[in-house]
């Protein structure tokens, strides 16, 4: 099948029938075209094969489906990532099935995390392409799962923007992950469906430099550039309070860490994506709460370079230094 995001084509195997694998590895992957009246979705588990099992409605081809078929294959990628790096199988940890379902609402410029499972607009081909075509944006929603299952942000205010920022984060360091660091545009949000009649305008959200984005008017501040600095972050209700918003603040300390630069007059040194990702990943999974803010991220984020890069004879670790010098630079006390 083709996905219609890479133009690659796909083997998707299929058993017909029930029966779920012993192999705790395989995770059934469900993804169906949102069910129109009367047609009851038609399982097709294939957990067997190493394959992972989707669901597809009777009569409704999944083959025929661009959609369904991306946000399947970006899924089964998002999950392998978390399974390979992290060590974490599904989005519970538990191997629980991941649901996606596509062609939400009418031309939805949105993807969602609904608590259960995934989402997915279409896009009305201005603003996006069908969202579910970009990696970036299934990691970023599979990452709202997982961020429920364990620190369980609050989304709205400063940790909305937490939880929002490590959506984006992970999205961008699974799919770098699965395709590479091909260019820099890896650290753009939605590059591959964001404005899709513009090419080379990046994403919806810059992490590298925030500042290279507008606020689309949906937030009401049409123009305002996103904030790369804590002193520049948004304090009004739109948006539950710039969830959206304030995220770009988190996402330059990352950028920071994992590839290093200079921010408001102080230096990073960079210690690549692999132990930035780690040490995010601990400080979601050890340390965060539901009420954890900037000044939380912070010291979390030390607290779990220290974990995992411990100091030496008393001085901090490179891994260390590069945190302390990353929340520095934007602000975070
Ligand atoms: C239903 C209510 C809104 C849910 C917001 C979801 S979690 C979200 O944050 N979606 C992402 C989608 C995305 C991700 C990566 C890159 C591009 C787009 C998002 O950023 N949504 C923006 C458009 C928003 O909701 O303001
Ligand atoms: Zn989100």
């Amino acid at each position: 099948v083709k996905d219609s995001t890479s133009g690659k084509s796909y083997l998707h195997g299929a058993a017909i029938g029930g029966g779920t694998t012993t192999n705790p590895n395989i995770v059934p992957v469900h993804t169906y075209k949102a069910n129109r009246m009367g047609e009851t979705p038609f399982i097709l588990l294939s957990g067997l094969f190493g394959f992972s099992g989707f669901e597809v409605e009777t009569g409704t081809s999944f083959f025929a489906d661009p959609a369904a078929v991306s946000a399947h294959t970006n899924s089964i990628k998002v999950n392998t990532y978390y399974q390979n790096i992290h060590k974490r199988n599904s989005i519970d940890g538990n191997g629980m099935p991941i649901i996606s379902t596509v062609h939400i609402g009418s031309k939805w410029n949105n993807a969602a995390w609904n608590g259960k499972q995934m989402l997915y607009g279409d896009g009305d081909g201005i603003l996006f392409s069908s969202l579910a075509g970009a990696m970036d944006v299934a990691g970023h929603e599979m990452t709202h799962g997982v961020i429920s299952k364990t620190a369980n942000l609050t989304y709205q205010g400063e940790s909305g923007a937490i939880n929002e920022s490590l959506a984006d984060i992970f999205g961008a360091l699974s799919e770098m992950h699965s395709h590479g660091l091909t260019s820099p545009s890896e650290w753009e949000m939605g590059e591959d469906i964001y404005t899709p009649n513009v090419p080379g305008d990046g994403g919806l959200r810059s992490m590298s430099n925030p500042k290279s984005k507008k606020l689309s008017a949906a937030y009401g501040l049409k123009d305002n550039a996103y904030p790369d600095h804590y002193e520049d972050r948004y304090l009004g209700e739109l948006d539950k309070g710039g969830v959206h918003i304030n995220s770009s603040i988190n996402n330059k300390a990352a950028y920071l860490i994992s590839e290093g630069g200079e921010h408001h007059g102080v230096k990073v040194t960079g210690i690549t994506r692999s132990k930035t990702e780690k040490i995010f990943y601990r400080s979601l999974t050890n340390y965060l709460v539901p009420s954890s803010g900037f000044k939380e991220m912070r010291a979390a984020a030390i607290q779990s370079a220290r974990d995992l890069y411990p100091d030496r004879n008393g001085a901090p670790s490179a891994e260390t230094k590069a945190v302390i010098a990353a929340y520095d630079a934007i602000g975070v006390p």
